[in-house]
C-alpha cells in the first residue's frame, strides 16, 4: 500500500493508496458511533455494495445525490444537513464522502459545520478527485453567480484511494482528471509535464503503472503545497491556475455546458496564452503547453461568450485584490506566479 503524510500541524492526516482499498473501509472508521455514507446515484449502483462488504457489518446509512454539478448548491446542503439530523448523527459520528470532487466538496462542506464539525473520510472514485478535491480540505457549494462561492476548509480524517475504480469512467470524465494533472505539472514538476506528455496515450487508457505513479505525485505536489499555505494565504493560489477564467466559463454556463476540467483546460490554455503575449512566457514553452492541453480534445473556443459577462464574473473571482483580475500565469518550466491585471485580460477575450 502506498502512504502519504499530509503533516498538517493541527489536522495531520494519511493518504493511503491500493487496488481494491474500496472494500477495506473498517479500519477507517474506528470509534465512530454511526456511519454515514453520501455518494451519488452512478457511484452507488457502480461501487455502494463494495464499500459496504467492506465494513464488516458495520451498519452504515446513505444519502444519494443526482449526478454531477448541479447537486452542488446550497439547497442540497440543507436537505443533507436535515437528513443528517433525522438519522440522529452526532459529533462522533463519521461521513464517507464516496464519489467525485462534487460529492466530495458537499459532503466535507456538511461534515464541517454539522453540530460546527463532524469527522470524514474522503473516498474518490474520478481521476479528478483522487489527484485534486479530496486532497487539502477544500469544500464547498456553488452559488449561481459564482463557483465555491460558499465553503470552509476542513481537512478529512483519512484520503482512501482505489485506483481500481477508475477502470468505468468515461473518456470524457478522464480527460477532466487530465486537466488537472496537467496543472501540476506546470504549476510545480517540468518533469512531471514531460512524463505526462510522453505517457499521454497511456494515462487516457488508465494503463496501471502509470495512473499509480500520476495519483501519487498529484497527491504529493498538493500535499506539499497544502502544508506550505493550508489557507490560501499565498502559495496555494498557484493550484488556481486555469480557474479564474475556467470558473467564470461554468458559471456563465451555469455549470452544464462544461465539466470542471474541461473548464480548466480551456482556462490554462487561454491564461498562457495571455502570459505569452504579455511576454511573461516564452513562445516555445507556451507551444508545448498547448499542445499538450490540445492532445485532449477539448473545444478551445470562448468567443460565444460576451467578453464583458466573462469580466464580471472573473471580478468576482476569490483571489482578487482591489478592482484587479488575479490570474496564476506560467513563467518558465514548473513555475508560475500570481499576476493582478485588467486590460491584459482583453489578451484572452
Ligand atoms: N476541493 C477541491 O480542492 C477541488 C479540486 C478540484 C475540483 N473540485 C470540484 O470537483 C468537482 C468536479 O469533480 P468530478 O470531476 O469528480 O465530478 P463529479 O463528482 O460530478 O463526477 C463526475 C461524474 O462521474 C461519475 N463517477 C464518479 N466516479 C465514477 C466511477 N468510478 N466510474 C464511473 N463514473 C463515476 C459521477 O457520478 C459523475 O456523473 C467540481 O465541483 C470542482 O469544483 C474541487
Ligand atoms: O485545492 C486548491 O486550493 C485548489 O485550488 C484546487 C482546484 O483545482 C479546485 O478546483 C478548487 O476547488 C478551487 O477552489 P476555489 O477556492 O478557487 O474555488
Ligand atoms: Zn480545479
Amino acid at each position: 500500500m502506498e502512504k502519504l503524510q499530509i503533516a498538517l500541524e493541527n489536522n495531520p492526516y494519511e493518504i493511503h493508496m491500493e487496488k481494491g482499498l474500496i472494500r477495506g473501509l473498517d479500519p477507517y472508521l474506528e470509534k465512530a458511533d454511526q456511519t454515514l455514507i453520501i455518494t451519488d446515484e452512478n457511484v452507488d449502483r457502480l461501487y455502494g455494495d463494495s464499500l459496504e462488504a467492506g465494513m464488516k457489518g458495520r451498519e452504515s446509512q446513505k444519502i444519494i445525490l443526482p449526478p454531477g454539478e448541479s447537486s452542488k448548491n446550497l439547497s442540497m446542503v440543507e436537505k443533507i444537513l436535515s437528513k443528517m439530523l433525522d438519522l440522529g448523527l452526532t459529533r462522533n459520528s463519521r461521513i464517507i464522502a464516496l464519489g467525485g470532487g462534487v460529492v466530495g466538496d458537499i459532503a466535507g462542506f456538511c461534515a464541517s459545520i454539522y453540530m460546527r464539525g463532524i469527522p470524514y473520510v474522503q473516498v474518490p472514485t474520478t481521476l479528478l478527485a483522487q489527484v485534486d478535491s479530496s486532497v487539502g480540505g477544500k469544500t464547498g457549494v456553488n452559488l449561481p453567480q459564482g463557483k465555491n462561492t460558499v465553503g470552509s476548509f476542513y481537512q478529512p480524517r483519512w484520503v482512501v484511494i482505489d485506483p481500481k475504480v477508475l477502470s468505468t469512467l468515461s473518456k470524457r470524465e478522464r480527460i477532466t482528471g487530465i486537466g488537472e494533472v496537467i496543472k501540476y505539472g506546470v504549476i510545480y514538476d517540468y518533469d512531471f509535464l514531460t512524463y505526462i506528455r510522453e505517457n499521454f496515450e497511456a494515462l487516457m487508457n488508465l494503463e496501471e503503472t502509470v495512473i499509480l505513479a500520476v495519483v501519487k505525485r498529484c497527491c504529493e505536489i498538493k500535499g506539499e503545497i497544502v502544508v506550505e499555505d493550508e489557507k490560501e494565504k499565498g502559495l496555494r493560489k498557484i493550484l488556481n491556475f486555469g480557474h479564474t477564467l475556467g470558473h467564470a466559463l461554468e458559471a456563465l454556463s451555469n455549470y452544464e455546458k462544461y465539466t470542471h476540467g474541461e473548464a480548466v483546460l480551456i482556462g490554462m490554455y487561454h491564461e498562457a496564452f495571455m502570459a505569452k503575449k504579455m511576454g511573461l512566457l516564452d513562445a516555445a514553452y507556451f507551444e508545448e503547453v498547448a499542445g499538450l492541453i490540445k492532445k485532449t480534445g477539448v473545444s478551445l473556443d470562448i468567443e460565444g461568450f460576451p467578453r464583458e459577462d466573462l469580466v464580471q464574473r472573473m471580478m468576482r473571482d476569490k483571489k482578487n485584490k482591489g478592482d484587479k483580475i488575479s490570474f496564476i500565469v506560467p513563467r518558465e518550466r514548473g513555475k508560475v506566479e500570481e499576476k493582478l491585471l485588467l486590460e491584459e485580460v482583453y489578451y484572452i477575450l
